[in-house]
């Protein structure tokens, strides 16, 4: 147990980063691998109290690993390409299905559980009052979308009221057909879209690895220059290419930081954003570390 001083002290220390960060956007990507529920109630604990320090939080939620385990069930076989999933039409519904239905609800709940008297959070999906507007990205995907628009206003406004968004990723385009979205591009986006300070990625790897088999190969730090030559290396496989390329996307879009960190670490957001403590991958546009 902390003493009394000690808990002052890990206080105090937070006060240059709340003065930094307060009235500031943070977009927080939430990965499928890294969804547990007594995880998400530490992330809840740690939205909520950014959010009473008046750090403006959207939480975005992936699910890809839960979408395989309701498409395993069904006996359909999950298919990837550069980490996209193909999405038919029936598996656009298993995706809106889980996303919306399953992933979004529950975090929700965890969220309002967790602030007890004064229920904050509001599940929005991309689909909901045009928030993403997509296209599609590449016939060999199917219903596959990349995010054209962003209804950021939509985002401030329930922040301006002091709601924290929980957004999942299936967007429409203009004639109101669904498209699947992959959950690190459209963060990405609406990090962009929001001109957040920082796009913080809560994935299951405590960052990006120079070995994937080695966890203390951690990259520490990153141009975008120099993240964009490393997606196509030998090291980098799967879910992390699509991640790879949305944080160098947002930093040159003009979002402050991208941060790539390990989600199964309890209260990970607060350690990155309120201490000290350097975790994970940073990307930077500019190497003035
Ligand atoms: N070079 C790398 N460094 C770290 N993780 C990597 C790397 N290459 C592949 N990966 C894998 O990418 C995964 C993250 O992608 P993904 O499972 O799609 O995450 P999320 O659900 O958070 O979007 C990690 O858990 C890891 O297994
Ligand atoms: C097009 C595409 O690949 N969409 C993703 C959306 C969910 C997602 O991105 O989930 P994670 O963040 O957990 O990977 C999918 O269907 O799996």
């Amino acid at each position: 147990m902390l003493s009394p001083s000690d808990t002052a002290t890990i206080l105090v220390q937070a006060l240059p980063y709340i003065r930094r960060f307060a009235g500031k956007s943070v977009v927080v990507k939430l990965g499928g691998a890294a969804i547990d529920e007594a995880l998400d109630r530490a992330l809840a604990q740690d939205v909520l109290l950014l959010r009473s320090v008046g750090v403006r939080c959207v939480v975005v939620h992936g699910g890809g690993p839960q979408v395989n385990a309701v498409m395993d069930r069904m006996g359909k076989a999950p298919e990837f390409r550069d980490g996209l999933r193909v999405t038919d039409a029936e598996t656009l519904e298993i995706v809106r299905m889980v996303l919306v239905g399953k992933v979004n609800r529950d975090l929700v709940a965890t969220i309002n559980r967790e602030a007890l008297d004064e229920p904050v959070a509001v599940g929005v999906s991309g689909e909901d009052g045009g928030l993403l507007t997509t296209s599609p990205r590449d016939p060999a995907l199917g219903f596959v979308g990349e995010v054209t628009r962003v209804r950021a206003g939509l985002l401030h406004k329930l922040l301006d009221d002091g709601l924290t968004p929980v957004v999942s990723t299936v967007g429409a385009d203009a004639s109101g057909q669904p498209y699947n979205i992959n959950a690190d591009d459209a963060a990405m986006a609406i990090a962009v879209a929001m001109k957040a300070e920082k796009i913080i990625y809560l994935t299951a790897a405590p960052g990006l690895l120079e070995d994937v088999s080695d966890p203390s190969s951690l990259v520490p730090r990153l141009t975008s220059a120099e993240l964009r030559d490393r997606i196509a290396h030998e090291s980098v496989s799967a879910g992390m290419i699509p991640k790879l390329r949305a944080c160098a996307d947002a930093v040159d879009g003009g979002v402050g930081y991208a941060h790539i960190i390990d989600g199964r670490v309890p209260h990970a957001l607060l350690i990155e954003l309120l201490t000290d403590e350097g975790i994970g991958t940073m990307i930077k546009k500019e190497a003035d570390w």
